[in-house]
């Protein structure tokens, strides 16, 4: 540790600069009193709700005031490449080996408890990707060492870890409450009693200033709810809620306006200042933003050409003789302009001649690569020397990690399997509602039924063809309706699964139960509605038992028709390949169901064996029509249902083996729609 009063008496080298910046904070990482100051308090948030750092003492009994386990993130040498996808070829396989990228090139650093560490660069520097490897969840190999308080990686660290995407991935017909109760209620471990839950949201909501928006909807895209920064503010907490130790946030100011984005970095330098661990990359910082920064990390083509103490970057590169000058008011103007090779003495493009400008790239080519150079040279081996350092301290001081929060055992789900379930079920009910209840859907199936009631108006035996028909409308409407419904299911839910499951909030088994039970009211509602107008406008039989039974199969048929379409959506996970594959599937299902072709070469018509309409239309026909019912085949003549061509075709023995048939895809379709998701998923 370098004594402050020798600071300045130190020369100026690189190395120095660094060595004086690293040893700054205290041992236990607490940062400087004047860092800690309030942020300016003149705007507020969320239509005039004080800031956090603007509360008096008083409400610091959060949790969220103090880390639990502090965190410090070493890394070093944090290399990543990945394989380019060749096009070549078009549908032909390309024999020419894949080209290798090299995203991040030997990226060191390290931010302890109390710090607030920027990344900076270009934008395609690689900053997300770095992020995104310190959180624990980029997929490949990353070589390099990335540590937490000497650890590798563990599930009870990625517990401890908040990670903020750039795209808020939030329910937009949620309320800012509700999603962060439900956040709460699944995150929070069981000690907790359910109020206690629901109190920490609250506070949450306080922490972060958003009490005057609690029950106005997140909103999207699509649907106006609170504003970005708002929005921005919810997806904070619901990483808060759990009060980690480090928290990752990708851009959590782009696309805001300086005001509230200053607001959301003085925000996470609170709470830095609780003793969390955070790190954060950002775009185009203002001079009052950079200013709240600890430390930088300076990125140009995926090379670090800084790593350190934010408030000595001019220094470090005056000292390589790149001195800011008066056009740099801002820091962060200066950092980009030098990672993307443009010295402060440099001309702009728009001032250039077209060979001016080639020229240029090429002088930015060798600024850059002067730049890359001298961190090697000055600051990695003082950077490396301090890691190595801590790492010793690490070993002779064990970290105040709790025994649980360490190494690589089992972890404990935060909540018991049922009660995901209930949560994840009410959740899915309170988001789901509009679009299951959506008058739109209501209007379409009423107007079928009311349409087809009208069409077969009271037909009876002596029209026996029409009644088949109308059977068989009711096998292929409710085998199409739940399919191209249930396709969307899992494509359109995937970035919210794989953000909460990465934070590990709960089990794949009790969402997908969860999802799939929420989706039966409206799957089951819908079709009895239906079934019930057309069977009695369309003179079906009349009698309750065969309309109870046409009830029941027809439900059946829409249950296993909704774990096919599941299991699509879940395989493709893509809604435009679902629905083309659907439709070809159930145009196949339509002419191999035995109504329009009776004649099917014997080679091809095993297709009506994997139908599950024609299943469903054999069973509707076998229930409403009885052996020793007649139907009047000729003038006068009456002849035996059971000859009625149509019928003869189908063979209504063994109609247990139909319902054996149905039972065998209405659970296979689904366990491979859960293989399906597994497979596509964080564990
Ligand atoms: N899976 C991938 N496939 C192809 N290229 C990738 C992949 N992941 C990252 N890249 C490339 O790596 C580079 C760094 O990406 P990254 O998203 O980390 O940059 P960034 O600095 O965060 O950019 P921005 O500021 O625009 O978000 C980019 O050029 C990007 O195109």
């Amino acid at each position: 540790m370098i004594p402050p009063e020798q600071e300045t008496s130190m020369t100026n080298t690189p190395a120095n600069i660094l060595l004086s910046n690293l040893n700054r904070p205290d041992q236990n990482g607490s940062v400087h009193a004047e860092r800690s100051a309030p942020p300016s308090s003149n705007v507020s948030p969320c239509l005039g709700d004080d800031m956090p750092a603007d509360r008096p003492t008083s409400h610091r009994s959060s949790i969220l005031r103090r880390s639990l386990r502090p965190v410090t993130l070493k890394f070093e040498d944090v290399t990543y490449s990945i394989k380019l996808q060749t096009t070549k070829g078009g549908w032909v396989a390309s024999h020419e080996p894949k080209q290798t990228r090299t995203i991040l090139n030997g990226v060191s650093g390290i931010v302890r408890p109390g710090e607030l560490l920027a990344m900076l660069g270009p934008s395609g520097s690689g900053k997300t990707t770095l992020l995104t490897a310190l959180s624990g969840r980029l997929p490949g190999k990353i070589s390099g060492k990335i540590t937490y308080n000497g650890q590798h990686f563990s599930s009870s660290m990625k517990h401890n870890t908040g990670f903020v995407t750039q795209d808020d991935v939030l329910y937009p017909h949620l309320t800012v409450l509700e999603t962060l109760t439900y956040t709460a209620l699944l995150r929070l471990p069981k000690q907790l009693t359910k109020e206690e839950k629901m109190e920490q949201a609250e506070m949450v909501i306080m922490e972060l200033g958003l009490t005057r928006c609690r029950d106005s909807i997140v909103g999207g895209p699509l649907l106006r709810g609170v504003s970005g920064g708002e929005r921005k503010r919810v997806s904070i907490g619901q990483e808060m809620l759990v009060n980690p130790s480090l928290l990752l946030l990708d851009e959590p100011t782009s696309g805001l306006d300086s005001t509230t984005a200053q607001r959301i970095v003085a925000t996470l330098r609170q709470l830095a200042r609780g003793g969390r661990t955070v790190i954060t990359t950002i775009h185009q910082p203002s001079s009052r933003l950079y200013r709240m920064f600890d430390k930088v990390v300076v990125l140009s083509d995926g090379y670090p050409i800084y790593s350190g103490h934010a408030g000595r970057v001019m220094e470090y590169f005056g000292s390589i003789g790149y001195e800011a000058g008066f056009n740099f008011i801002n820091p962060a103007d200066f950092l980009l302009d030098l990672a993307n090779g443009v010295g402060p003495d440099a001309k702009q493009d728009d001032q250039l001649e077209y060979n001016g400008r080639l020229e240029h790239q090429e002088d930015q080519n060798t600024t850059k690569q002067f730049l890359i150079s001298s961190y090697k040279k000055n600051l990695y081996p003082v950077l490396k020397a301090e890691i190595q350092q801590s790492h010793k301290d690490t070993f002779l001081a064990p970290s105040r990690t709790t025994p649980s929060s360490r190494g690589s055992g089992k972890y404990q789900w935060t909540t018991s399997w049922w009660e995901q379930f209930k949560v994840l079920l009410e959740r899915g009910l309170k988001e789901r509602k509009h679009e299951s209840f959506s008058g739109l859907r209501i209007f379409q199936v009423l107007s079928v039924s009311l349409l087809s009631g009208l069409l077969w108006w009271h037909s009876d035996t002596s029209h026996i063809q029409d009644q088949v028909g109308l059977l068989f409308f009711f096998s292929i409407f409710w085998g199409f309706f739940p399919l191209f419904n249930a396709i969307f299911a899992f494509p359109m839910e995937r970035p919210m699964l794989v953000k909460e499951r990465s934070s590990g909030m709960y089990r794949l088994s009790s969402y997908y139960f969860a999802r799939t039970v929420g989706d039966l009211p409206m799957e089951l509602v819908l079709p009895t509605v239906f079934v019930t107008v057309s069977y009695w406008m369309g003179g079906l039989k009349p009698s309750f038992v065969t309309f109870a039974l046409t009830l029941s199969i027809v439900l059946y048929n829409v249950l296993v028709s909704q774990g096919l379409g599941l299991a699509l959506g879940a395989i493709l996970m893509d809604v435009k390949q679902g629905t083309t594959l659907a439709s070809v599937t159930m145009l196949v299902f339509l002419l191999a169901g035995g109504y329009y072709i009776q004649h099917i070469p014997s080679f091809i018509a095993w297709l009506k064996y994997i139908s599950f309409s024609h299943y469903c239309y054999k069973l509707l026909v076998g229930v409403q029509y009885s052996a020793n019912e007649v139907y009047e085949c000729e003038m006068g003549m009456h002849c035996s249902v059971m000859n009625f061509p149509a019928i003869k075709y189908l063979g209504l023995d063994s109609m247990w083996s139909d319902v054996a048939a149905l039972a065998v895809m209405l659970v296979g379709y689904r366990v491979l729609a859960y293989v399906a998701l597994r497979m596509g998923q964080p564990h």
